[in-house]
């Protein structure tokens, strides 16, 4: 199974795992019922994420989870104004002076984009002329349609005074952007909840917010431990490894919207480790402290030795890999406490953790992504632990459905290159022990997490 036997001797004489651990006794559960613990332990923390709000300039908050409707200050667009370059016309004044389709009016002063008059200064078209007007200038009032230019005869603008042919018939309303008629003045712009886009951000900045108020993302220290962890970058001494775990939970939570610390305990003992973790928890301000490694059987198993008596239970999931398992609240001294996930030290281990049980949880509750599945089919047989459920790394060779599934590497929770090779998990049942070429299983989709789809409430729906 790849499974390790625990951590290595730190050269005491009294083995600190020896005797039974005080505190919550060990559990013993299947995926569900452990699943079901976590989306329990992760209730609190949704309740706490909802209560916390920040303002963020436009571009940060991309991504972000709007607090609360967002009416339009005011309309748009704010006045009507002319979709094109031409003539605004009063359409009755050009049926008047209709000949043979044809009418001609006087040029008026033409009418920018740009400031407009003063209030009570307002352009006014007089009756028999028609102003030279730009994309995007106020309407002058009188006029109810624009001509574009090239249809005007001759086809460019005249000085004030000149004639200036235009067709007869001109639908009233022709070329007009009314004002409101893209958004009024007091209608919702975007609805609480929206995950802000790209678009979002846009129609914001064109009602002139500078700022918009989100939802405070759920924040989750990640923490390595052993004494044999080195952080990626530095060299490795006989006996130690790099830490991988960190980097594989502390990326998928970035993916799925957390504010993620990340700190490497490299004590194996109780007292210190303790110290560290709740030093960490608190500059960070932690919703949730998520560890790997240190909770199975060996004699330092320095998560489980000090957290135990406070209010985390350890125990074992019928899940391979991801079989031993922590969680609870722990108590600090003062009588709070922080939720907190132990995760197995194998990275293959940790990662399957965090796809079965925390991201399904988090998905629910703090509205991330939630990952797809689909059915496939073994390309080959495959046997699986009995009694256990079994997470192995896989590759679909197609869609399906139901997709053809290719598993890669075998069973050991060590594999990190197969993990790396593999797009999908695929989930063979805990009462199944040999499975032939051709079985249905399901599969878990790896892609990368993206927005959630279709969650964003459509604000032109009331
Ligand atoms: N006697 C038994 N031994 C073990 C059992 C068991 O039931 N009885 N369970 C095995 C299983 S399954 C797993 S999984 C591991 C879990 O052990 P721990 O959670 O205590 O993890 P460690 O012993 O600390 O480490 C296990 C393994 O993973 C490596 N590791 C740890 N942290 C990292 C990291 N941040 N990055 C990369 N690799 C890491 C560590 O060096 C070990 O090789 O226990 C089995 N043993
Ligand atoms: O390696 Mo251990 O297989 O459960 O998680």
């Amino acid at each position: 199974m790849g499974a390790d036997t625990g951590r290595g001797n730190p050269g005491t004489e009294q083995l600190p795992g020896e005797g039974p651990l005080p505190g919550t006794a060990p559990f013993r559960r299947s995926v569900a019922e452990h699943a079901g613990e976590v989306r329990r332990l992760l209730e609190p923390v949704a309740e706490a994420v909802a209560a916390r709000v920040e303002e963020l300039p436009l571009r940060a908050a991309r991504g972000r989870i709007l607090a609360a409707d967002l009416p339009a200050p005011h309309s748009l667009p704010p006045f009507d104004n002319s979709q094109m370059d031409g003539f605004a016309v009063r359409t009755a004044d050009l049926r008047r002076a209709a000949s043979a389709g044809r009418a001609v009016l006087r040029a008026a002063a033409p009418i920018p984009a740009g400031p407009a008059p003063a209030a009570g200064e307002g352009v006014e078209l007089a009756a028999g002329t028609t102003a030279p007007i730009m994309t995007g200038a106020p309407l002058p009032a009188g006029a109810d349609a624009v001509v574009p230019v090239e249809a005007a005869e001759p086809p460019r603008f005249p000085a004030a005074g000149s004639p200036v042919g235009l067709p007869a018939e001109v639908e009233p309303g022709q070329f007009v952007r009314r004002a409101g008629s893209d958004i009024a003045a007091g209608d919702v712009a975007l609805r609480a909840g929206a995950e802000l886009t790209v678009r979002h951000l846009g129609l914001a900045a064109g009602l002139g917010f500078e700022r918009l108020t989100v939802r405070g993302r759920p924040r989750a220290l990640v923490v390595a431990t052993g004494d044999e962890i080195v952080p990626p970058g530095r060299p490795l001494a006989p006996g130690q490894i790099h830490d991988a775990n960190t980097t594989l939970v502390a990326a998928a939570l970035d993916a799925d919207g957390w504010d993620v610390a990340v700190e490497t305990i490299a004590s194996d003992t109780p007292a210190e480790f303790l110290d560290r973790l709740r030093a960490a928890a608190v500059s960070h301000g932690t919703d949730l402290v998520l560890t790997s490694g240190g909770i199975s059987q060996g004699a330092y198993e320095v998560v489980k030795l000090a957290l135990a008596e406070r209010g985390v239970a350890f125990g074992s999931v019928a899940l391979q890999p991801g079989g031993p398992q922590g969680l609870g609240i722990l108590r600090w001294d003062d009588g709070t406490g922080t939720p907190m996930l132990a995760f197995p030290g194998n990275p293959v281990s940790t990662y399957v953790s965090y796809e079965m049980f925390l991201r399904p949880a988090a998905a629910d509750l703090l509205g991330s992504a939630p990952r797809r599945e689909a059915d496939g089919v073994l390309t080959a047989p495959a046997d699986s632990p009995p009694g256990k459920l079994q997470v192995r790394r896989a590759r679909l060779l197609d869609t399906g459905p139901p997709a053809r599934v290719e598993l890669v590497g075998g069973p050991g929770s060590h594999l990190l290159h197969a993990l790396a090779a593999s797009d999908a998990l695929a989930v063979l049942p805990a009462d199944a022990e040999h499975l032939p070429a051709g079985s249905p299983i399901r599969v878990l989709l790896l892609e990368e997490h993206g927005p959630r789809p279709h969650r964003t409430p459509d604000p032109r729906e009331t």
